[in-house]
């Protein structure tokens, strides 16, 4: 057991924290899924993520929204270990998981899906849907488990298929599918939706929806189009400069003046 697991730091709790770091550490549980705790990550002389209290309760469905260079995929990337943390914790279902493996944060329920489509374009759905649960499963199980797969994709019908014939769209949602076959509690999206148009847009939220509700998966969904927050999520975070700038109800956030002016890129 690392120091600290068993030492957590003490330090004043910032307005977003859900749960102390010593209740984590402990194990005495909340509703509390994820929980950081102070996150610093520092490219150089560069603060990309400062001091953020970013916290997520068992089968919510977050947004995170913010402008370019926020330091929203930064924070994502601490989240799944693509990143090591500068300074600060990151408490998931109970534990310190700030020093474990990428892989290990994957085996404890953390799932991402990256911005940039992955899907092997010369496979057919069902060969793409197999991937992750390959070494996992076999047999029956792993067949019924790509069949899941593919119906959380929303893309029944097209077993058979090859990726590279889908829409843009399709692919997106291949991914979420595969990326949820994992059965992880925690399923992190990057810009799910960008460059999709509006009927693509309205079958990633009906897919993302679907999982929250159906299988109590909880998200982490970067954005900027608030219209597709709005349709998916009640709670958002903005990050601005690296900090969280306010958290609250989409429609509050959407109209507080001081929102507006960091999208037009005024000085706050
Ligand atoms: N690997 C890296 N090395 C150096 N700087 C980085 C690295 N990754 C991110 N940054 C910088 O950190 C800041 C935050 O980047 P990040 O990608 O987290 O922002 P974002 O809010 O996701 O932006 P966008 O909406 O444009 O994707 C940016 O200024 C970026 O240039």
């Amino acid at each position: 057991m690392s120091e600290s697991e068993t030492e957590p730091e003490s330090r004043p709790l910032g307005p977003n924290v859900r749960q102390t770091a010593a209740e984590m550490a402990t194990g005495d549980r909340t509703d509390t899924l994820l929980q950081t705790d102070g996150l610093v990550k520092r490219f150089g002389g560069f603060t990309a993520t400062d001091d953020v209290d970013f916290g997520v309760a068992e089968g919510e469905l977050r947004c995170l929204i913010g402008p370019n260079g926020a330091g929203k995929s930064t924070l994502l990337k601490l989240v799944t270990g693509t990143y090591e943390a500068s300074e600060g914790h990151i408490y998931y279902d109970g534990h310190d998981i700030t020093d474990l493996e990428p892989h290990e944060r994957v085996q404890r329920g953390i799932s991402m899906k990256f911005q940039v489509p992955s899907v092997y374009g010369d496979l057919s759905v069902r060969e793409n849907a197999r991937l992750p649960i390959q070494r996992f499963a076999d047999g029956a199980e792993r067949r019924e488990r790509v069949d899941r797969a593919i119906e959380a994709a929303g893309l029944t019908g097209y077993e058979h298929v090859d990726a590279s014939a889908l829409s843009h769209g399709q692919q997106q949602q291949l991914e979420i599918g595969m990326a949820a076959s994992l059965e992880p509690d925690l399923l992190l999206l990057d810009e799910p939706v960008a460059g999709l148009d509006v009927a693509e847009r309205e079958a990633i939220a009906e897919r993302v929806t679907r999982l929250n509700e159906e299988e109590g998966i909880a998200f982490v969904v970067i954005e900027h189009d608030t219209d597709f927050v709005a349709s998916i999520a009640d709670e958002v975070t903005v990050l601005h400069n690296g900090e969280i700038f306010l958290e609250g109800p989409i429609d509050e956030v959407k109209a507080d003046p001081a929102v507006q002016r960091i999208y037009l890129g005024e000085e706050e």
